[in-house]
């Protein structure tokens, strides 16, 4: 027993509580997909720090489908940038079902890349590489999305090759409109292929807690494609991934998500946590009944709604102070003025732009004017690049005001000397102590007076 197993447990209850919602059916269409236990029910959870949390057939293996649709649009988007695969795939909300004939009036684009008609060209769109063929390519980059090597589930392929006239049919008529970059029996060929890559539960979870983390994979660290594009696809995912009842599923959910007809469901809780559910029985829409039950409960329960955003308060500044909490001063004079002029403000966890407003809101209600402040990044553990230059531009105003500043800074987390100089304007000293820094102002303030 660990203390993590709380998570698990909460994995196992919704396992135990949506294993036995009836309705649906295993989808056979595919006729080896109808083959399928429609009693297997995993779901797994993949946090930004890599760890994996797993209940019920997490591991059991099976054809990913269209939940590769999403990570094939990253691919794209990687490869060719966005608005080349603009050019050939729309990223409107089709209102359609997942093989619907959705080309936009006009264009003959496929309305996005999460229904048929989209991904058939998205995977038509990558080209080969100079060492990889096209399909080598696509699944290399769902196992680096997975965190391991995948294979291809050769019965399920065949099974759908056989079967696949609409798909065909529907890359015939792309086609006609002009928006088919390869050869149609080609173009189908790797998307049935694509549909058959073998994956888990947990694979999925690895691969969404992926795109969760800006395109990072939390359990490899491997940088698989650019943030931007992982930020894109999951806006892409939330209008289109759960094709007709999409905007529903944003509505209640709130989370972007993609579902495959073998049953296997992701959801995307970003910078948060990526979450699979794998159970076969589908609704008409071609989503897993039970997954869809499963991660529903999940969001209402845990607060995960991404519209749900309560701020915290206290999150990123632990300390603004003018008088308090600063150590006493060799004589008399040094602590009045050590007291009555110098601030500080403490900064703790992760700078962003939100961040980094409260910072500088904190600067300049700390301390009288023309005193001293003292900004200690001591418990910061990152200052991301808009919040860099914030906090740089913010320091320089400050010191324009003629209030003169001081950080504390022993991990130069904001950077160099010579650039801090370029966006302050100033020479702002920096030191290892808090007590270090409101020595220094008081003693440059008593200099002055
Ligand atoms: N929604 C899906 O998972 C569909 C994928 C399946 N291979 C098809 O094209 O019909």
């Amino acid at each position: 027993m660990s203390a993590a197993d709380a998570v698990t447990d909460s994995l196992k209850r919704m396992r135990a509580e949506f294993g036995d919602v009836p309705g649906g059916r295993p989808a056979d269409y595919i006729p080896q997909l109808g083959l399928a236990d429609p009693d297997a029910f995993g779901l797994a959870l993949v946090s930004m720090d890599g760890h994996r949390y797993s209940a019920g057939e997490a591991e059991v293996p099976f054809t990913i489908q269209s939940v590769s649709k999403p990570f094939i649009y990253a691919l794209a988007l990687s490869v060719l940038g966005l608005d080349e695969v603009s050019r050939w795939v729309g990223a409107e909300p089709s209102g359609d079902a997942f093989n619907a004939i959705s080309l936009e009036p006009g264009t003959g684009r496929p309305a996005n890349a999460m229904v048929n008609a989209g991904a058939i060209v998205t995977t038509a769109l990558i080209p080969d590489a100079p060492d990889e063929p096209a399909f080598e390519r696509i699944l290399h980059c769902l196992g680096r999305f997975a965190g391991r090597e995948l294979d291809v589930d050769e019965e399920v392929f065949t099974s759908e090759a056989m079967t696949g006239d609409r798909n065909r049919a529907l890359a015939y008529l792309i086609r006609a409109t002009g928006t088919m970059p390869v050869d149609p029996v080609l173009a189908v060929d790797r998307y049935f292929r694509q549909c058959a890559v073998r994956v888990t539960a947990l694979d999925l979870a690895t691969m969404a807690a992926t795109l969760a983390y800006g395109g990072v994979n939390p359990v490899t660290r491997e940088q698989v494609v650019p943030a931007e594009v992982a930020a894109r696809v999951l806006a892409v995912m939330a209008t289109c991934g759960m094709y007709d009842g999409s905007g529903e599923w944003l509505l209640r959910i709130g989370l972007p998500a993609k579902s495959g007809v073998s049953g296997g469901l992701i959801a995307v809780g970003p910078a948060r946590f990526g979450l699979a559910t794998y159970s076969p029985p589908l609704d008409t829409s071609g989503n897993s009944v039970r997954g869809q039950a499963a991660l529903r409960a999940l969001s209402e329960r845990y607060g995960l709604h991404l519209m749900l955003n309560p701020a915290l308060p206290g999150s990123t500044v632990s300390l603004v102070t003018t008088a308090d909490d600063l150590p006493s001063a060799p004589s008399a004079e040094h602590e009045r003025v050590l007291h009555e002029q110098v601030g500080v403000v403490a900064a703790q966890g992760a700078i962003d732009f939100t961040a980094a407003e409260r910072v500088l809101y904190a600067l300049d209600e700390s301390g009288p004017d023309g005193g001293s402040v003292v900004l200690d990044l001591h418990d910061v553990t990152v200052v991301d690049s808009v919040a860099l230059s914030m906090l740089h531009i913010g320091l320089g105003r400050l010191s324009a005001d003629g209030r003169r500043a001081a950080v504390v800074d022993p991990r130069g987390l904001l950077g160099p000397t010579e650039t801090a100089r370029k966006g302050t304007g100033q020479d702002l000293p920096r030191y290892a102590t808090r007590e270090a820094a409101v020595e220094g102002c008081a003693k440059a303030l008593a200099g002055e007076d």
